[in-house]
């Protein structure tokens, strides 16, 4: 059932350029399968492109060419969405869920997404660390407890690139211990999509040594 689907915002266009296509075909996956499989709550039809896959794409041009991990993707947010529109970037989806797994898997191959490997795994127990350039994660968990589960999968000098709501500035503070122990350093939060979509989002991005 796709009834109730938000209409494509004319930022699609802009965010997804030459791969408008894939994300539609992946935009329509969700609505389609979304909640039947418990990605997607009841409610988010309405606003599947605003606040999920274009939110997610704003991150895309933050991204450089090398090994992005993408801790708890779920529905393949933002893991799934920036692997399309950056081939040149190497993704590696770390999703404990067996059932969204099987989903990660099943859209990279009818995505024919080659930059994809979707690793079943809880980002501690992964066997990634100091393998990565950089790290995503969307609506993981508080920075306190998301910096112990994404920072030792960067290799040095490694960067995150956590997407956050509103409360991100005190997330930082009552993070303030565990950014030391990790080496967490150069932090910014940056506000995308400004002019773009009706609603902004918040990236923490910092180096870790
Ligand atoms: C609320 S969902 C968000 C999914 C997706 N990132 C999004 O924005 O829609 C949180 C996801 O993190 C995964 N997760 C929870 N703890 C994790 C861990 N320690 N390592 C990796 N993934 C984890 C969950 O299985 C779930 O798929």
């Amino acid at each position: 059932m796709t009834d109730g689907l938000e209409p494509e915002p004319a930022a699609a266009a802009q965010l997804f350029g030459d791969h408008l296509d894939a994300g539609r075909a992946f935009t329509a996956a969700l609505a389609r399968h979304g909640e039947e499989l418990g990605l997607i709550g009841p409610l988010e039809l309405p606003r599947l492109w605003t606040r999920h896959v274009l939110n997610s794409a704003l991150v895309a041009p933050l991204l450089r060419p090398g090994r992005v991990g993408d801790v708890g993707s779920g529905a393949g947010l933002p893991g799934l969405v920036l692997a399309i529109i950056r081939p040149d970037v190497s993704f590696t989806l770390i999703e404990p869920m067996e059932r969204r797994v099987a989903w990660l898997e099943r859209q990279a191959a009818e995505l024919e997404l080659s930059n994809v490997t979707v690793v079943r795994a809880r980002a501690e127990d992964s066997k990634l660390f100091d393998s990565l350039d950089q790290v995503t994660a969307r609506a993981v968990s508080a920075l306190r407890t998301l910096i112990p589960l994404t920072a030792p999968l960067l290799r040095p000098a490694g960067e995150l690139v956590l997407m956050k709501g509103a409360s991100v500035e005190r997330e930082v503070d009552a993070a303030e211990k565990v950014l030391r122990k990790h080496h967490v350093h150069d932090i910014e939060v940056l506000v995308l999509g400004e002019g773009i979509l009706s609603e902004v989002t918040r990236v923490f991005r910092a180096t870790v040594d």
